[in-house]
């Protein structure tokens, strides 16, 4: 069985990216890991019993939903096992490690830099813009104001421009507005609100995402406000992105709004065909995929506003693809896209895979395995096919005997039987039957 958690989740966490918003994925999603898929069971790895009771109680249904669609059979099971609590979880905490943090901010996502942003006629622009701010902080456009639509590469390029000054030696503090908001209400509780101001305006560079979210925050947009001023005389650069343009953030403040419009304001608009197959191509290419320009141009060709939305159709084909152990063409592209039950397709597809693992692992072919051929080599390939068979447990003796090449269930009984005693003293059907499993967990 496909029970290979860490790849599996990583998978549904490109799924769940697509459904929630970026704030509720990162807050709750960003360190969770595939610890093991057993006995129906998926255990989800957490970084501490908050979280686990927050998707216990909030998300259950949303990620048993996800995680049905990419594994086979019903009544799946969902555990969230935290942190060091029992069980070393399977995997790194993802992107974690490989991040960089940017002065006590957020953390950097090293894939979000300028050589893997693409541009094109939606953010040609915002693009030129934010080399410039990341290659001459303050002297250019300041402040920068980057504006458009969810998943359109505004994260990316603020990080990118982030990463870019960090490595000329500039101090660069990245936030999100949601994270300003938090950290300055908790500076004013504690009575730390001096360390809060002196914290943002010693930086060369203020990334600030999705600044909307302080409008309407009086005392926040306040805080801001000087901050802005402070860093703004005195030649740092500032750069912002939002989901519209300053003069469509009505609740924002006028002051703060006119100031937003002072330096440059670039829009970046959903990406056109041209963009989106140079997209899918790059991002193949990193994923190590090799896909047929008729996939991409089919995939290119589906009108999708949103490139975080393009992403995770292309993890869907890639992830479709594995699962089932089949090639990429325009047509299988287009079943995993339209959300064809691949549940469904894998359970009615994993003796086909069974059978080609095992006629694999002894050099031959699944018609081998199906025919009548006596020799003992065939005949003990068969006899492992149906003994791994039944140990997924998802088919009866009779119905393992109708896939292997229309057997009775006696016969399969008999296989069975004689494959688990040999493989107690026989260390090379032992080793074999190791290497099918391995095998089949992708292992
Ligand atoms: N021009 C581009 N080239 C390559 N990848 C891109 C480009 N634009 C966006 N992406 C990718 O699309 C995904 C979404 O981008 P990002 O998170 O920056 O969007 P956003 O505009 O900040 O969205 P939101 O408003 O929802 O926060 C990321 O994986 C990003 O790397």
């Amino acid at each position: 069985m496909l029970n290979n958690a860490a790849k599996i989740w990583e998978t549904a966490l490109g799924a769940l990216e697509c459904q929630l918003s970026r704030p509720n994925f990162r807050t709750w999603y960003a360190r969770t890991t595939g610890v093991a898929y057993e006995g129906g069971c998926f255990t989800v790895g957490v970084p501490n019993s908050f979280v686990a009771e927050y998707l216990e109680q909030n998300q259950r249904s949303l990620i048993e939903n996800t995680l049905m669609r990419l594994l086979p059979g019903n009544g799946l099971r969902i555990a969230f096992q935290v942190a060091g609590g029992g069980k070393a979880l399977a995997a790194a905490p993802r992107a974690e490690n490989a991040s960089t943090r940017a002065e006590g901010g957020c953390r950097f996502n090293p894939r979000y830099d300028f050589d893997t942003f693409i541009v094109g006629n939606a953010n040609r622009l915002a693009h030129a813009a934010a080399l410039s701010a990341a290659q001459k902080p303050g002297e250019g456009y300041n402040p920068l104001f980057i504006h458009g639509g969810s998943g359109l590469g505004k994260t990316h390029l603020l990080q990118a421009i982030g990463q870019a000054a960090e490595r000329a030696g500039k101090t660069v503090r990245y936030v999100s507005g949601e994270q300003f908001t938090s950290e300055f209400v908790a500076a004013l509780k504690d009575r730390r609100a001096d360390e809060f101001r002196e914290k943002y305006r010693s930086v060369d560079v203020l990334l600030v995402d999705d600044v909307q979210f302080i409008a309407g925050k009086a005392q926040t947009e306040e805080t801001f406000f000087h901050t802005f001023n402070e860093l703004h005389n005195s030649g740092r650069q500032i750069v912002l992105s939002a989901d519209s343009p300053p003069r469509a953030i009505l609740q924002m403040e006028d002051r703060l709004r006119s100031r937003f419009e002072w330096g440059l304001t670039a829009e970046i608009a959903p990406p056109d065909e041209k963009m989106r197959l140079s997209i899918l191509r790059a991002r193949a290419e990193e994923a190590g995929a090799e896909l047929a320009p008729d996939v991409l141009d089919y995939m290119a060709s589906e009108v999708i506003r949103n490139i975080r939305e393009l992403e995770g159709n292309l993890n869907r084909v890639l992830a479709y693809s594995k699962l089932l152990r089949s090639a990429i063409t325009p047509d299988m592209a287009r079943r995993a896209l339209k959300n064809l039950a691949l549940a469904e397709e894998i359970k009615s597809n994993e003796p086909r895979l069974l059978l080609a693992t095992v006629a694999e692992c002894f050099e031959l072919t699944v018609e081998d395995l199906l025919g009548r051929k006596r020799d003992k080599e065939t005949a003990a390939a068969r006899q492992v096919a149906m003994f791994v068979m039944k140990n997924q447990k998802m088919w009866s003796l009779g119905e393992i005997g109708k896939l292997v090449g229309d057997r009775t269930a006696a016969t399969v009984s008999h296989a069975c039987d004689k494959i688990e005693q040999e493989a107690e003293y026989n260390p090379l059907l032992k080793r074999k039957l190791k290497d099918i499993e391995q095998r089949l967990n992708g292992k």
